[in-house]
């Protein structure tokens, strides 16, 4: 006879696994940071999925929990709870010496700081180069030098060194450096930050032309308000979560349109911007109404509130 419980495991069975096919998985994920007795919850519960081969960007205020998400990533840092999955590799259990293969092959990074991603005493073929060397990856690695700065419309700047060069070529050379050992992630912290605007286009349309044309799944975390029209999708955070996505389209006539959506999670949770639920005073219950083909969100009436 089946039982209920045969059932229940049955179903389970069937289901697909929560980004069973995802690139990058991050499941519930939480980062809690203790310093002198005092506890930052940083991550509170992130879901993000990311398929191979898509270029997004994630954005949020100062310290809603960017660089955290992106260090967990990284394998620069370990979360304390939940799940996080890159290309097959789990980011929570795996050992130092996975680790260390982790970072030097299957991630690359773009830091910020332009000084922070290139030696400046290499020119930009060296630097390139450099990472394939401490892999070991010596054959073919001159000429794949020369390609990717090339791909990247950097290959005048081959000879030179860093302070010879502007920082929209200085950001350029680094993402050569960090697709050097062909990653399958390159992940990039706040890359135009130190630009201006039609030099960070470029630097944009470097990763853009890498992630096309590799086919290298892309994250970049950025505060640059026009990164939207940039990339295919654009995921916000807020307070350590996923908050919402604006997904970029292109209209029967051309047009580019980006379009914002909240995120549902899969526990059926919604957070409400907060320049909407202050414009309406909406505090600690919401009435909900299900129609046709909306749900309909109401601030609860003075009586309902006052009744605890
Ligand atoms: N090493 C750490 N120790 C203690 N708290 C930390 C640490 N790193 C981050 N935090 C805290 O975690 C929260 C999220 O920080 P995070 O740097 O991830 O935000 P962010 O969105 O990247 O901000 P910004 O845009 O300013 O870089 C903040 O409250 C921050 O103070």
């Amino acid at each position: 006879m089946t039982t209920l419980s045969d059932l229940e495991a049955q179903a389970v069975r069937n289901r697909p696994a929560f980004g069973e096919h995802a690139h990058i998985l991050c499941d519930n994920l939480v980062r809690i940071f203790k310093t002198e007795g005092v506890e930052v919850v940083a991550l509170q519960g992130l879901d993000l999925l990311i398929e191979k081969g898509e270029l997004i960007a994630i954005v949020g205020a100062s310290g809603s929990g960017k660089s955290t998400l992106l260090n967990v990533l990284s394998g620069l840092d370990v979360p304390t709870a939940g799940l996080a999955k890159v290309a097959g590799m789990d980011l929570l259990s795996m050992t130092s010496r996975d680790r260390l293969r982790y970072r030097r092959s299957v991630v690359g990074f773009i830091w910020q700081q332009t000084a922070r991603n290139l030696l400046p005493y290499l020119t930009g073929h060296e630097n390139v180069l450099l990472p394939m060397q401490l892999a070991g990856n010596k054959r073919d690695a001159r000429r794949r030098a020369a390609e990717l700065l090339e791909l990247l419309g950097v290959a005048d700047c081959a000879g030179r060194r860093p302070g010879e060069l502007s920082g929209g070529q200085q950001q350029r050379i680094a993402i050569a450096v960090a697709l050097a050992n062909q990653p399958e992630v390159i992940l990039a912290d706040e890359p135009t930050g130190e630009l201006d605007s039609d030099t960070s286009e470029e630097v944009f349309g470097a990763l853009r032309r890498a992630n096309r044309e590799l086919g290298v799944t892309a994250v970049i975390v950025t505060h640059d308000p026009t990164v939207s029209e940039q990339v295919d999708r654009t995921v916000g955070i807020r307070d350590g979560r996923t908050s919402s996505e604006t997904l970029r389209r292109t209209s029967v006539d051309g047009d580019v349109i980006a379009e914002e959506y909240a995120v549902l999670d899969r526990v059926g949770r919604l957070q409400l911007p907060r320049d909407f639920t202050n414009a309406l005073d909406m505090e600690r219950r919401v009435r909900l109404e299900l129609e046709r083909d909306h749900i309909g969100v109401w601030p609860a009436t003075p009586g309902e509130e006052n009744n605890d």
